[in-house]
């Protein structure tokens, strides 16, 4: 296999901003200070806090949070002793301001994302990331929904915004290993600059998919312990990095403080479990974002439709981010057609 060199390869721990999603964006001040710690000590190299949906995303649209997004940041940067602080930005969802803040507290990168087609927006909060001497990389979402060629297309502008990284990111968990292969490798052929993978598990990929990715050269990697992200979350980080030990790679993180805090600090966060349902299943299948899910289920029950047959029709229509109001309308319709259907 075509290892890139351990040294190049860095982990990003995302549980505590994906993970956001699937707890609702409850997390409070104390579980980020014990997740942010024991990562920091196992020698995580970036942990990313932030909402779900990125700064600024705590509305009624996305989900309130429980605390307050900067204050969280705060906590993780002061428990970190090696670990640097990342945070998510979505333009038009976080700002210039929320930004500068996150700065100033001690955030270290910021991965700018945006739909597969839309990295044009990326360009403002890019140029300012590097303005405020943070590292500013691109984060391509729902990078299943486009052609290879447009993914490059649109890599290349992030790039030319100053992107020292472009993601995959396959939001929806909806890539094969030969999808993200195929998607890597234009990039890597294309690009001068270094490419990253986040994947979602909600078809029991994540991790092959990933190492798809590292095959053919990502070097920025995404997991998130004990799959604590959106639908049936992420490439699983411990797991990830124990499969990669067996290959030879050593990154420097500590595997066994990895399985520990696994166990015994996010374990205990997680609602439910985060094996692969029925819900997080489709999500893949019919290729949609992993955060639609529990708005999706919240539908089901408001209008009593299975949120399966909503989040097929999401799929249907090519919904992305920023569209959560669809959900609802989608809902409703489904309801009211069954209805109809009912009195024939
Ligand atoms: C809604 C933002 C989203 O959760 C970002 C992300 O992690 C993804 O697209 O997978
Ligand atoms: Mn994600």
């Amino acid at each position: 296999m075509k290892q890139p060199a351990c040294k190049d390869i860095k982990i990003t721990e995302v549980s505590l901003r994906d993970g956001s999603h699937a707890v609702a964006h409850q997390f409070t001040e104390e579980q980020v200070r014990a997740v942010a710690r024991a990562l920091d000590d196992a020698g995580m190299h970036y942990i990313e806090v932030s909402h779900g949906d990125g700064l600024g995303g705590s509305t009624i649209q996305y989900g309130k949070s429980l605390v307050d997004e900067m204050r969280l940041i705060a906590a993780a940067v002061e428990e970190c002793r090696q670990a640097k602080i990342a945070v998510l930005l979505l333009p038009g969802i976080g700002t210039v301001h929320d930004l500068r803040e996150a700065s100033k507290l001690g955030a270290k990168l910021v991965r700018v994302a945006t739909h597969a087609t839309e990295a044009d927006v990326s360009a403002q909060h890019i140029h300012k990331a590097r303005e405020l001497g943070m590292e500013a990389l691109g984060f391509l979402m729902m990078a299943h929904s486009v052609s290879t060629e447009k993914l490059v297309e649109q890599a290349k502008l992030m790039k030319s915004y100053g992107a020292e990284a472009v993601y995959v990111t396959d939001s929806a968990g909806a890539l094969l290993p030969h999808e993200v292969r195929e998607r890597v490798k234009a990039l890597r052929e294309s690009l001068d600059v270094e490419v990253g993978f986040h994947g979602h598990n909600n078809l029991s990929v994540a991790v092959a998919n990933t190492l798809a990715a590292m095959e053919e050269g990502a070097t920025r990697i995404d997991g998130s312990v004990r799959c604590l992200g959106a639908g049936a979350g992420n490439t699983q980080t411990e797991v990830l990095l124990a499969v990669m030990n067996r290959l030879g790679y050593d990154v420097g993180i500590d595997l066994y403080k990895m399985m520990d805090l696994a166990e015994d600090v996010v374990g205990p966060l997680i609602r439910g479990s985060q094996e692969i349902k029925k819900g997080s299943l489709v999500l893949g299948y019919a290729g949609v974002y992993s955060s639609f899910l529990l708005h999706a289920e919240r539908a089901g029950r408001m209008y009593d439709v299975d949120p399966r047959d909503i989040l097929i029709e999401l799929g249907k229509m090519k919904v992305v981010g920023g569209q959560e109001d669809m959900i609802l309308d989608v809902a409703a319709d489904l309801s009211k057609k069954r209805k109809v259907e009912a009195t024939r």
